[in-house]
């Protein structure tokens, strides 16, 4: 039996993923016990964020071989900037936050936005795809390990149930379905390349959720 790629890349993210589900962001979305400052200061980042990300995913489709995957990314890339549009526009009103008034991303923002954008256009189309890959699939892991036990607070309930959603779901198989077929035809420098990239950024997601619990801002 070949071994799918998704298998390859998520046995190096284990300890990572476990990490986030036990880190106090998530916990506390799921207890309840999350600050509403602490969940304003996350959604507002993620508007800025999914921004950025729209642009990767947009460039995941200009560089994918077969025209299925570029309009695949291209859908996805309008739909991430649709969630920011309407969800955070919604969830952000909620939190007392101005849309059109955001400010600037904070560092792990502008560090995991820049890392994308940087790799989705120097490195090769399945590198870029294993770098854009964490943002669906650990999003879609989160939520339903979360959907699971439910939050008492309606806010992140709401939440919970975007990423826990069948359409969310979806999505992400596509894109897993996309990463095995590419993930098929690499070398193993390549494939090397690709986890390296995928633990990346999963490294990343840990750290937006640490760098919104600790509301954190840049230092200097
Ligand atoms: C940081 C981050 N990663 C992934 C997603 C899911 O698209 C998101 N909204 N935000």
């Amino acid at each position: 039996m070949t071994t799918r790629t998704r298998d390859v890349l998520w046995s190096d993210v284990e300890g990572i993923y476990d990490e986030i589900l036990h880190h106090p962001f998530v916990t506390g979305l799921r207890d309840g016990s999350l600050p509403h400052p602490v969940f304003r200061h996350y959604i507002v980042q993620d508007a800025l964020y999914l921004r950025g990300y729209a642009r990767s995913l947009a460039a995941c489709a200009a560089r994918a071989p077969e025209v299925d995957a570029t309009v695949m990314f291209a859908e996805h890339a309008a739909g991430a900037v649709a969630a920011e549009r309407e969800l955070h526009a919604e969830l952000l009103g909620d939190l007392g936050v101005d849309p059109d008034d955001l400010g600037a991303p904070a560092p792990a923002t502008q560090a995991y936005v820049s890392y994308l954008a940087a790799t989705v256009h120097a490195g090769s189309y399945a590198e870029a795809v294993a770098a854009v890959l964490p943002c669906y699939w650990i999003y879609a892991k989160v939520g339903e390990a979360l959907l699971e036990a439910g939050s008492p607070d309606p806010l992140y309930q709401r939440w919970i149930d975007l990423y826990a959603g069948e359409e969310f779901q979806a999505v992400v198989d596509a894109v897993l379905d996309e990463t095995d077929r590419v993930g098929a035809t690499v070398s193993d420098t390549e494939l090397a390349r690709m986890r390296e990239h995928f633990t990346t950024t999963s490294r990343y997601e840990w750290m937006f959720w640490d760098g919104a619990y600790r509301q954190e801002t840049w230092p200097v």
